[in-house]
């Protein structure tokens, strides 16, 4: 029996026509247009690429975007001077800075620069806080795509064992944050995790945010569990191109699981749809109206 296959593009779009819908009930009804703020640090290609995806489908849903591109030796302060600028700008309703940023400008202080009601990435530590307290209106957009795939699947988590490879800030520790809110049973494992594969075969639900390609192996799966992969590794191909390929061995793995996500195609797509999700929670907390109901 070969894996389900999770289609992220698909979930993407659909969860993007949602948000475009109550756009432009938002526009309609209240006269807000939610606006987008992305700022980017130097000129990496692949930054480049998610950022130019990223603002076209701000675009496409109805939203305001604004784009900043600084070079890669703009100062801290220059750049704590823009954030300042787009906190007091009554039009940017979300702000993402894309990381990693240049090793001179230290992330932690531009992201606690941010507006917390601002973060579309939930990287605050107002709004990291209040994702453990379990008051949070902006979680990390690639978690949140992680827990929408894996309901669809399984319609509710409760009680599944749930197993996270990798505590980073941006995704593994908020995905286990947002995994006990709906009541799986967590256990983040990491580089020095003893036994990694033994924890991983018991997970009902594995979710691999390790940035290793390949590194959960078919054997490490639980028959029948659902896979999503975080891991988005560039392999550099011999004529020049490149391929991108996951944190698990799919080949492997869809031999074994019962639905997995792939890459890409998977959680990428996802988490722009949050994204824009996101700023649109932000924009419709602004002007004092409940939170969408997508
Ligand atoms: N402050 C900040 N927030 C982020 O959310 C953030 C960031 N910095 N820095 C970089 C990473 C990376 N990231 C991706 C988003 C979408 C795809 C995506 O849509 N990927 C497509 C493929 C795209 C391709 O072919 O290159 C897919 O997986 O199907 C990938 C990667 C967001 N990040």
């Amino acid at each position: 029996m070969t894996a389900q296959r999770i289609d992220g593009k698909a979930a993407a779009e659909a969860l993007i026509g949602r948000v475009t819908d109550d756009v432009a009930r938002l526009i309609r009804d209240h006269g807000v247009q939610p606006g987008l703020a992305v700022v980017l640090v130097g000129d990496d290609p692949a930054s480049t690429v998610y950022v130019r995806s990223k603002i076209k489908r701000t675009a496409a849903a109805g939203m305001r975007s604004f784009d900043h591109r600084l070079p890669g030796d703009v100062s801290e302060d220059d750049l704590l001077a823009i954030i300042a600028r787009l906190n007091a700008d009554p039009q940017v309703n979300g702000i993402l800075v894309q990381l990693p940023l240049p090793k001179h400008i230290s992330a932690d202080r531009v992201i606690n620069a941010i507006d917390p009601g601002k973060d579309v990435d939930g990287l605050h530590p107002v709004n990291a806080g209040r994702l453990s307290a379990g008051t949070a209106k902006l979680v990390p957009c690639t978690p949140r795509g992680c827990v929408i795939l894996a309901k669809g699947v399984r319609g509710t988590l409760a009680g599944l064992d749930a197993v996270v490879v990798g505590r980073s800030a941006i995704v593994g520790k908020p995905l286990a944050q947002l995994l006990l809110a709906e009541d799986a049973t967590v256990t983040i494992a990491h580089s020095k995790t003893k036994d990694l594969a033994d924890v991983c075969r018991r997970a009902d639900l594995l979710f691999a945010a390790v940035g290793r390609p390949e590194m959960v192996r078919g054997d490490w799966v639980k028959p029948g569990a659902t896979v999503v992969d975080v891991g988005i590794n560039r392999l550099a191909l011999p004529d020049g191109k490149s391929r991108l390929i996951g944190d698990v061995a799919y080949a492997e793995a869809e031999k074994v699981a019962g639905a997995i996500t792939p890459v890409p195609g998977g959680v990428g797509p996802m988490t722009i749809a949050c994204l824009l999700l996101n700023t649109l929670i932000a924009a419709r907390a602004r002007a004092g109206l409940p939170e969408p109901m997508v």
